[in-house]
């Protein structure tokens, strides 16, 4: 398990200071409530009732009502803080997560769907922030009342306080047995969950071709046994955590019998005064509500936990784009011996290609060739399994499915060369669209807008999966002029099916066939 130092630098890291003063906000307040209480019920009793002084009786009770008015005030404030805090937390951890989504290895992401992302960067999240701030202040209120509580039951009678140590032990053991399992079975239960909402949110997803093709039957099948295996996760916690919790309050009561048989021969016996007894149940029941407080909350202390290990998890794989070996000055990329799938194999082997600096090298092949896999090594998101890639410059690059942010087109344009993002959304028909959200856009619109960013980045090599598909075929003339213009000079690999009106363009074309990559020329020479 990670240690409590690690876990709350994830958490808490830049807000210490304000989470340290909720912390003795509400710290604070449970010593005082926990060690006035009995004050006033002894005062009442041995001072005021003791000498029959009604006056007393009224201002002692009088004084302890604006006392503790006071404090609950000042405990409502106290929550509010901690509202505000928890809302600060949040947002940073949310920040951090999505971030370190970003800089996830290409191939962690490719195996799950969006939904499971949703749930650790979101949901996880969600249940993360606010039971560390509550459960940090249910923690430290418990223990604080219990430290108050048993050396105000010390002073009174030790005798009976020894009571509350002897079964100390008993609940410590009990704690220490649950408190691993309980942290598998919370990781459990948020694994369910995140794979749970990946199902869901792919089936909700489908809503037109669910309608379409009648796949309501199969879509919810898939769904429900996602939501069986959550809800068994769910039981499995909720068993353990019941169970943990049942045995050390019959370890408690077993404490409470004692007491009392106790506490009723003390008095009996004249050796406790009556204000004394009475703040001594006082004290003593806030204690045994303290160690109830502190039962309760372990095992969210330990869903708190694995929540914490899963956050910290997905950090972790958190990686740096990859650095290319450079390539010389006049290759513009080049494969050697590579080998690479997106799959559980290497789609493709033994791959060979040098790209001079300058050249335009067209790729062709069958479906399911491997030719958007080639691509995606290209830009860096496909890692080879074998042989070397080497670059040299910035890379820009098209490859299906595309996917910006649903964010006004705009916005997405900002901070490129204006005037060339004129030109091309001019020439691409996109001009009346700027304000629309790329997700309101058609498939071919898309692909428009898909082209205009790719050339608008400043790159040595442009590598485009299938530039013209879904363009109409005036579109896919003007979109190829644009194509050559923008990547004039520089260096363009591009993936086209029919590309038979533009093989001349090209200073090489290769296929895609049977796991390898054949050249249909004589390879090209570098300069
Ligand atoms: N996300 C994925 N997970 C696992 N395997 C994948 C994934 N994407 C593609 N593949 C597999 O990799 C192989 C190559 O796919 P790729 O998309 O590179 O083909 P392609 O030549 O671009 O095909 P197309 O012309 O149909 O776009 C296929 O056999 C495909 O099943």
């Amino acid at each position: 398990m990670r240690s409590w130092k690690e876990d709350w630098t994830l958490v808490v890291a830049g807000q210490t200071r304000p989470y340290l003063l909720a912390l003795t906000w509400a710290g604070s307040i449970a010593f005082l409530m926990t060690a006035l209480n009995p004050l006033a019920t002894r005062l009442i009793f041995d001072v005021a009732v003791a000498r029959g002084r009604l006056d007393w009786l009224i201002g002692i009770a009088a004084v302890s009502l604006l006392v503790f008015s006071l404090l609950r005030w000042a405990d409502f404030q106290g929550g509010q803080y901690q509202q505000r805090l928890t809302n600060r937390l949040s947002a940073a951890l949310t920040r951090r997560m999505v971030d370190g989504y970003y800089r996830l290895p290409p191939v962690l992401v490719a195996q799950q769907g969006d939904g499971y992302f949703v749930a650790r960067t979101m949901t996880e999240v969600e249940q993360t922030v606010t039971p560390v701030v509550t459960t940090g202040m249910q923690l430290l209120r418990a223990l604080m009342t219990l430290v108050t509580a048993l050396v105000t039951v010390l002073l009174l009678s030790w005798q009976l306080t020894s009571v509350l140590l002897v079964i100390t032990p008993a609940l410590l053991l009990l704690a220490r047995h649950f408190a691993a399992r309980l942290h598998q079975d919370a990781h459990g239960v948020q694994e369910a969950t995140a794979a749970q909402q990946e199902i869901h949110a792919a089936a909700i997803g489908a809503y037109r071709t669910v309608r379409t093709f009648q796949l309501d039957g199969l879509a919810l099948h898939q769904l429900m046994r996602a939501v069986d295996r959550r809800l068994d996760a769910v039981y499995t916690l909720g068993y353990r955590s019941g169970k943990y919790s049942t045995l050390s309050r019959i370890t408690l009561s077993v404490a409470e019998l004692l007491v009392l048989v106790l506490g009723g021969y003390a008095v009996m016996t004249t050796s406790l005064t009556l204000g004394s007894l009475m703040a001594y149940m006082t004290a003593y029941w806030m204690a045994v509500g303290a160690v109830q407080s502190l039962i309760d909350l372990l095992p969210g202390v330990q869903v708190l936990r694995a929540n914490i290990a899963r956050l910290a998890g997905l950090l972790a794989q958190a990686t740096e784009a990859p650095s290319f070996p450079a390539a010389p000055r006049q290759v513009a990329i080049e494969w050697q011996g590579a080998a690479f799938g997106q799959g559980d194999t290497a789609t493709l082997t033994d791959v060979n290609l040098t790209v001079p600096t300058g050249s335009r090298v067209l790729i062709q092949g069958a479906n399911g060739a491997g030719k958007s896999t080639l691509a995606l090594t290209a830009l860096g998101l496909l890692p080879l399994r074998d042989g070397t890639l080497s670059r040299s410059g910035e890379v820009s690059g098209l490859v299906e499915p595309v996917v910006f942010p649903a964010l006004p087109l705009r916005e997405l344009l900002s901070g490129h060369d204006p005037r060339a993002a004129q030109e091309l959304t001019e020439a691409f028909g996109l001009t009346a669209l700027l304000d629309a959200r790329y997700d309101e856009l058609s498939l071919g619109q898309r692909k428009k807008f898909a082209l205009t960013m790719t050339l608008l980045k400043p790159a040595d090599l442009y590598v485009f999966d299938e530039p013209l598909a879904n363009l109409d075929d005036p579109t896919q003339l003007t979109a190829f002029q644009l194509m050559l213009k923008y990547t004039g000079g520089k260096t363009m690999l591009s993936i086209m099916h029919d590309a038979a009106s533009v093989t001349g363009y090209f200073d090489l074309v290769a296929d895609v066939r049977a796991g390898r990559l054949h050249l249909n020329d004589t390879p090209l020479q570098v300069a």
